[in-house]
């Protein structure tokens, strides 16, 4: 059996023991399916486990960069407290337009806020409206990420968890001469981590149905 083979089985035998069937995020990714989104959100075990974090950590607002179709928002939605908050960030108006609709159907709508644009030029306008963050996703385009982090310090509540996904890049990430801007921009954001003052950090590899890949989690002192 090829290795990417055992991976997805064994993400679904987990996944059928530890993930109850849930008609609603099935619709979620049927829906993304049907709009031609492609299928690059975070896989069932994922979003449970950004759930988790978040319930454990009793995180009361969470900033998400990179919505696709809402699939994460909800999860993260669903494990935030009545009065609780998402925002994420797109920058397709057609991905937002059906992100929109899969929160209304999975009735979060009233948890999450989808903020259509560049993510560089909306997140002054929440540093402008005061906000700060207990939890950041960060999922976007992997470029960026150096600048997410900047704005991440930014935004943080002490204590802020923030997650940056696909910094794995199955393997590329240890190419020094690769002349990808995604693995170049997930390189630059670890350097920004190295020494950190402000960070603790780590990075775990993860192989499942999205392949192999893994992503960083920071704490913010
Ligand atoms: C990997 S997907 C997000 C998946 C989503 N978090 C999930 O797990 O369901 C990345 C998303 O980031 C969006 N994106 C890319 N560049 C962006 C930017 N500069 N500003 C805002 N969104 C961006 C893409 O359009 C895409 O929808």
């Amino acid at each position: 059996m090829e290795r990417s083979e055992v991976w997805n089985k064994v993400d679904e035998y987990f996944g059928n023991k530890l993930l109850p069937s849930d008609s609603t995020l099935e619709q979620v990714l049927l829906k993304n399916k049907e709009a031609d989104i492609p299928e690059i959100d975070v896989s069932p075990a994922q979003g449970k486990f950004l759930y988790l974090l978040t319930k454990i950590k009793a995180i009361k607002n969470v900033l998400e960069i990179g919505t696709l179709g809402g699939y994460s928002s909800i999860w993260f939605a669903r494990a935030l407290p009545e009065h609780g908050k998402v925002y994420t960030l797109e920058i397709d108006p057609d991905f937002a337009k059906v992100a929109k609709e899969n929160i209304r159907n999975a009735q979060c709508e009233h948890k999450v806020e989808v903020l259509v644009g560049e993510a560089l030029d909306t997140l002054p306008k929440l540093k402008a409206d005061g906000l700060l963050f207990d939890l950041f996703f960060i999922d976007a385009d992997k470029q960026n990420n150096p600048q997410y982090l900047k704005w991440a310090l930014e935004l943080a509540n002490p204590g802020a968890l923030i997650i940056a996904d696909n910094v794995v890049r199955d393997g590329l990430v240890v190419d020094v001469e690769s002349t990808d801007e995604r693995v170049q921009g997930v390189r630059e954001f670890v350097d920004l981590l190295e020494n950190n003052p402000r960070l603790e950090s780590t990075a775990i590899q993860t192989v499942g149905s999205k392949g192999y890949d893994g992503f960083i989690m920071s704490v913010v002192k």
